[in-house]
């Protein structure tokens, strides 16, 4: 009852909120959210009204006069009052919607819903009104309060749990969803941008945890499961700091937190030149890569008010790691060229560059120089003395055995003449140890997907930036290292950071009080609570076995549910493939996949081979290549069947007995966990991670052959996270989707396959 009382008060459009005479809320000192809904709503007005929308001008303190004229045409905008948390917790006005007056009833249920699991104290504080004179103002509260919005998140009131420990406020779809709905902060500029017919991304409004984080002024650690928004944090700090470089202490962008606009213009404590801002972001992914220029360029271009699109340059065509157009030196780079945005491989190939005497000269020579010394390489008594330390899996006698392989592999490697990425890393920290660096100093470092870096990869990068203090962010999932041999936990960087980052004498007198705590991000938003419980199983096992290589980290928070994971089971013999998309049977089409879906394999092997039977009917890529990317729909193909493991996924018995789901109808016999034979199952389950959490809506999962996947089917059956579907005709159907040829030319340009406008 005294919700709906609230909603209606809250609910009133926003024309009525802005002009009435008595309570005037028209006053720049608020912030103006719009949703995602807004700008689609937008998007379809007829172009006479939106001209109409334009020519009246923008809701800006003195426009405000504009919305009201608008909804004379029978549309209302349905907003409400919110607080965010900048520096301070602000109430801001939050847009929903521009809408007929018929489908307002339809929203405001859904919104009343949303407000029932609110708590009481943040309703109130929604509610409560701060005259200035008769203008009615933001009311602040200070950041060192905690201020929650969710009733399940207040220890001592009733839980929402609708069951599996997940607390749901919203049941929809991902994309309908008010939860997940990406907000917009907006000034003036950016309206008018929005209001042009350019297409945006627009910043979107973080949480109170991002928030936190993207204010930090110190070198971080960020990490969270997938989909929690660690790239998008990255993105919006280089944003925010190339922002506050341009602007200086002059206003800029209404999204930015005030301490940004107050902040002084970046001092760059190295650079002879400080009118340059030099920021390096390095991730593994080229497609990643890709998607964050493109998405800086989008940013650049709002922020120029659609004037200049970003002089950031755009590899739409060719996505590898090459990035030819970037010099392969750090050397007086033109500062055009910054911010740069590059993969890990660019960025050893530039530091090589840099040093001179390339390493693929004369790497017979390098190899020599970098062996001759012990440097980055550990003597087998050093190794095998690992075995004393706490964190140690492999016995002394274990570790005799695999120092005897790397001696032979690195013999074999001398006799005919290879190297390799090893190789090439300690030659670099060779010539840097040795020699001088000559080339541009970062100001800052974001380094994304750090998981998959070495630590003796990560080390290079204290060579290029001596702002130790607040010039690094390593952001990464150690659920999702898909590198080969790499295996830590992130507090590893943290104390390689200590270590080897705050070696010089001025740092390491300041010492631990410089290396922040690890940040953890905890909500997701990409995806709904039945893919999350499905990746939740997974990481159980990989808790269980393998407790060395993950981050224990606190359950992330999911505020919608949504319908479990697929498992396709085939009718008939036929390649599951050419059952979804009709093969290439005599004169039959074949019917693709939509540009928003995506086929999912191990490597380029069976890539090709999927080719061979659909050609281009749908975007294929392994999971390496998907990394940090995001899909509508995923369709997860012969994983199992391709996997190294082979039918040792039978030790996931042993996990089900464990925890007592090993029915009597379930295989009985099965291998005992043993870490050097089922090793392997660490990446594999990681791999199966990353995979599983591309989707936001759907995913389904098929193999070819039964027996290979049928223990991780059984453990997934026995938990209730996936629901078995026969893979006939009218299935296959409801999974394509068609698109439009503009949906697939916006995906072609996006050439990341980028599918979310990330936040920055
Ligand atoms: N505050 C927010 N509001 C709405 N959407 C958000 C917010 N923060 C992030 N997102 C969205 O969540 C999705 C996942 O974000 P992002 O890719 O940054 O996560 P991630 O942690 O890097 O994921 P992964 O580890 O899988 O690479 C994106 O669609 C992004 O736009």
């Amino acid at each position: 009852m005294v919700l709906s009382a609230r909603v209606e008060k809250e609910l009133e459009p926003l024309d009525d909120l802005v002009n009435r005479n008595s309570v005037p809320y028209k006053n720049a000192k608020w912030k103006i959210l719009f949703s995602d809904d807004f700008r689609r709503s937008f998007g379809k007005l007829t172009s006479d009204r939106a001209k109409k929308l334009r020519s009246l001008g923008l809701p800006h303190e003195n426009s405000a006069q504009s919305l009201k004229q608008f909804s004379v045409e029978g549309l209302f905008i349905i907003s409400t009052i919110d607080i965010i948390k900048d520096v301070n917790y602000v109430q801001v006005f939050k847009v929903w919607d521009i809408l007929p007056f018929e489908e307002i009833p339809k929203l405001t249920k859904r919104l009343e819903n949303i407000f029932s699991a609110y708590t009481e104290d943040y309703i109130s504080r929604c509610t409560e009104k701060l005259f200035q004179g008769n203008l009615v103002v933001p009311r602040c509260w200070e950041a060192s309060q905690e201020i929650i919005r969710f009733r399940h998140l207040v220890n001592d009131e009733v839980s929402l749990d609708s069951g599996g420990g997940r607390n749901y406020v919203e049941n929809s779809k991902v994309s309908e969803s008010l939860l997940l709905m990406k907000f917009y902060s907006f000034s003036y500029e950016v309206v008018c941008h929005l209001l042009s017919d350019n297409e945006v991304d627009l910043p979107i409004q973080l949480t109170d945890d991002q928030m936190d984080v993207l204010l930090f002024r110190k070198s971080s650690f960020i990490t969270g499961r997938s989909g929690t928004g660690k790239t998008s944090i990255l993105t919006t700090k280089l944003f925010q700091n190339e922002k506050r470089f341009c602007n200086g202490s002059e206003g800029s962008f209404e999204g930015e937190s005030t301490q940004f606009r107050d902040a002084e213009i970046v001092n760059d404590p190295v650079n002879s030149n400080p009118s340059v801002l030099r920021q390096l972001f390095v991730t593994f992914t080229p497609r990643l890569c890709n998607a964050v220029k493109q998405h800086l360029a989008h940013m650049k271009s709002i922020s120029s008010n659609g004037n200049s699109l970003a002089e950031i340059s755009l590899d739409v065509g060719n996505v590898t790691s090459e990035f030819s157009d970037i010099p392969n030196t750090f050397i007086d780079i033109p500062r055009n060229m910054y911010p740069l945005v590059i993969t890990f491989h660019k960025f050893l190939m530039m530091l090589d560059g840099t040093l001179g005497n390339s390493f693929f000269e004369r790497f017979l020579e390098a190899r020599e120089s970098s062996h001759g010394s012990s440097e980055g390489k550990l003597s087998y008594e050093g190794y095998s003395l690992l075995a004393d330390s706490r964190s140690s899996t492999l016995s002394k006698e274990k570790r005799e055995i695999v120092y005897t392989l790397f001696e032979t592999y690195e013999k074999m490697k001398s006799e005919i003449g290879d190297f390799d990425l090893g190789d090439f890393v300690n030659d670099i920290h060779h010539k840097l140890k040795t020699g001088i660096y000559e080339g541009d100093q970062m100001n800052f470092v974001y380094i994304d997907e750090v998981q998959d870096l070495s630590m003796r990869q990560i080390s290079l990068f204290k060579y290029i930036c001596q702002n130790v203090e607040e010039g690094f962010i390593f952001a990464g999932d150690t659920a999702q290292t898909i590198a080969r041999g790499i295996d830590f936990r992130f507090q590893d960087i943290r104390s390689l950071f200590y270590k080897e980052f705050l070696s010089t004498a001025i740092f390491r007198k300041q010492g631990k009080s410089l290396v922040s705590e690890i940040k953890q991000l905890k909500q997701n938003f990409r995806t709904h609570a039945g893919v999350l419980d499905l990746a939740q199983s997974v990481i159980d096992i990989l808790y269980c076995y393998f407790v060395h290589s993950i981050d224990n980290l606190e359950p992330e928070t999911s505020l919608i549910s949504g319908e479990a994971p697929v498992l396709l089971e085939s009718c008939n013999d036929e390649n599951a493939i050419m059952t979804i998309f009709g093969g290439r049977r005599s004169g039959g089409e074949i019917v693709g996949f939509g540009a928003e879906e995506v086929i999912l394999v191990r490597d380029d092997h069976v890539k090709t081979e999927v080719f061979g039977y659909i050609g281009g009917q749908a975007l294929v890529l392994t999971i390496s290549e998907c990394k940090g990317l995001e899909f509508q729909d995923v369709l997860l193909y012969n994983f199992f069947g391709t996997s190294p493991l082979k039918d040792q996924w039978r030790v996931i018995y042993e996990y089900m007995r464990k925890h007592v789901w090993l029915d009597e109808e379930l295989p009985q016999s099965f291998p005992t966990f043993n870490e050097a034979r089922h090793g392997v199952l660490c990446s594999e389950l990681k791999q199966l991670y990353v995979a599983i959490t591309r989707t936001r809506q759907r995913l389904w999962i098929c193999e070819n052959k039964e027996d290979l996947s049928k223990p991780m089917f059984d453990y997934w059956k026995r938990r209730g996270l996936v629901q078995i579907r026969k893979l006939d005709d009218s299935v296959a159907q409801a999974m394509r989707i068609a698109s439009s040829s503009q949906e697939w030319q916006e995906r072609g340009k996006k050439a990341s396959f980028f599918s979310f406008p990330i936040s920055a």
